[in-house]
């Protein structure tokens, strides 16, 4: 585990100053316009994705600016126990390559889809015999369809026939590969797996997908990252095809969360005014990115430069109807913006959420209605209509973003309690007290 300078992530949170003893959170008011700059902290699925191709690498690699948050932490974990070792430096991680290594272990999962479904494949590589198991949560969010790949490659994997954590996988010292089958529909997560393990598997591996696999820039970032460290994965269509390499890089640099911005960048369509977050890349894979568009469909102005991006907002935004598949993890976020939409709202194409931190679909239509909201749950995602909105305690079953969406709504409407508000913690431990320096320095 790497130790020293990575700050431990609940304690930010509670430095903060505002969240009650007894883990609630006052999510506060925007009183006047708002005009402020943030930095948010590096993404989650880049800087887990960078430490699995760093430890896959054959030599050392420099992460920097990764993400410090739960998630990021228990991948850590997770390959120090696979036998990839990592140091804290000034301004990042440094990970030695995977060595081999027999006996058993166990590999905690916590609730951190990328650690739960990227390093299965890495356990095959081994000869150890590797537990996973996680939260409650975790046992609930579905893999079987990972799992199934897995052992069509030639993987020993022992799930007592429940298609969900806890498994475990006997290493036997390297996977065949080659070609499989795999529906991807219930997360892009699984195609991500093979992917990025597949240069170390002996015939690589040519993934064919039945079914349209959900969070399409997740997969474009798992190619491109692959690209970056010497692999030459090619796509044709639903066929994806990695060859055999061997991996190197030295430095990857991580770029900020853009999903995490969500929050601060919808805040001035609300409240009025501007927020300027720093660092955003003029060329990403984040599906955070596509929230330039979504600011201009909504009336505000999203300016890009070299700075970053700078969101203008009025106060007021219509109805809309969108297609979420590609972006689901903005979800809570835009459903929480649209609750004070002038007009009625759709949210379509995320299904799949019924199978993240939490059945968000579910959760957003329960705790949105709990608070005057008039939502509900379609087969596919939410309906919203315009509805007065009042404060109450906003739950948030242990997902980083419902954490987010309540901010979204303290905007606009007095005692929004935000219950839990460490769990944030998952991407981005020091979100209250950055949404509260934000509110406040208008
Ligand atoms: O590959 C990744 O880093 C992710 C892919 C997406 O998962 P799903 O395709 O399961 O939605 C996304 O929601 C998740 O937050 C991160
Ligand atoms: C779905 C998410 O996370 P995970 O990486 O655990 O799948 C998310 O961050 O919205």
């Amino acid at each position: 585990m790497p130790t020293g300078r990575l700050r431990w992530f609940a304690s930010r949170v509670w430095d903060s100053g505002h969240v009650g003893e007894d883990n609630t959170w006052a999510a506060p008011t925007a009183a006047d316009a708002i005009d402020a700059e943030v930095r948010v902290p590096g993404s989650k699925s880049i800087t887990n994705r960078a430490f699995v191709l760093a430890a896959l690498s054959a030599g050392k690699t420099l992460v920097r600016e990764p993400l410090d948050s739960r998630d990021a932490r228990l991948m850590l974990s997770a390959l120090d126990v696979l036998g990839a070792a990592s140091t804290a430096t000034t301004d990042g991680v440094l990970l030695e390559p995977m060595t081999g290594g027999t006996g058993e272990v166990r590999v905690a999962l916590g609730n951190a889809g990328t650690v739960a479904r990227f390093t299965p494949p890495l356990a095959t590589l081994g000869s150890r015999t590797v537990h996973f198991d996680g939260d409650p949560a975790i046992r609930r969010r579905p893999v079987a369809p990972l799992l199934h790949a897995l052992r069509a490659l030639g993987a020993d994997i022992d799930d007592g026939g429940r298609g969900a954590a806890p498994f475990t996988v006997r290493g036997h010292g390297g996977l065949d590969g080659g070609r499989v089958d795999l529906d991807s529909s219930a997360s892009s997560q699984f195609l991500s797996a093979l992917l990025l393990s597949a240069p170390a598997f002996t015939r690589g591996v040519t993934v064919r997908l039945k079914g349209e696999a959900p969070s399409e820039p997740h997969i474009a970032m798992t190619l491109d990252m692959l690209r970056r460290f010497g692999a030459e994965p090619e796509r044709d269509g639903p066929e994806f095809h990695v060859p055999p390499a061997t991996l190197a890089l030295d430095t990857y640099t991580v770029e900020p969360d853009l999903s995490s911005a969500a929050p601060f960048v919808v805040a001035p369509l609300l409240a009025g005014g501007r927020v300027r977050v720093s660092g955003w890349p003029a060329e990403t894979t984040q599906p955070g990115d596509w929230l330039r568009d979504l600011v201009r469909e909504l009336g505000g102005e999203a300016v890009l430069d070299a700075e970053g991006l700078t969101v203008t907002g009025g106060g007021t935004v219509p109805g809309a109807d969108l297609d979420l598949h590609a972006v689901g993890e903005l979800t809570p976020v835009i459903a929480a913006l649209l609750c004070f939409a002038e007009g009625p709202s759709e949210i379509r194409g995320v299904a799949h959420l019924r199978g993240h931190e939490t059945d968000r679909l579910a959760a957003l239509a329960t705790e949105l209605s709990a608070l005057g909201g008039d939502v509900t749950e379609t087969d596919d995602g939410l309906r919203i209509r315009p509805a007065p909105l009042h404060g109450g305690t906003f739950h948030t079953y242990d997902d980083h973003r419902l954490v987010m969406a309540g901010a979204v709504l303290g905007l606009r409407i007095a005692d929004v309690v935000v219950e839990n508000p460490a769990t944030v913690g998952k991407t981005y431990p020091e979100f209250v007290a950055d949404w509260e320096r934000v509110l406040h320095q208008g």
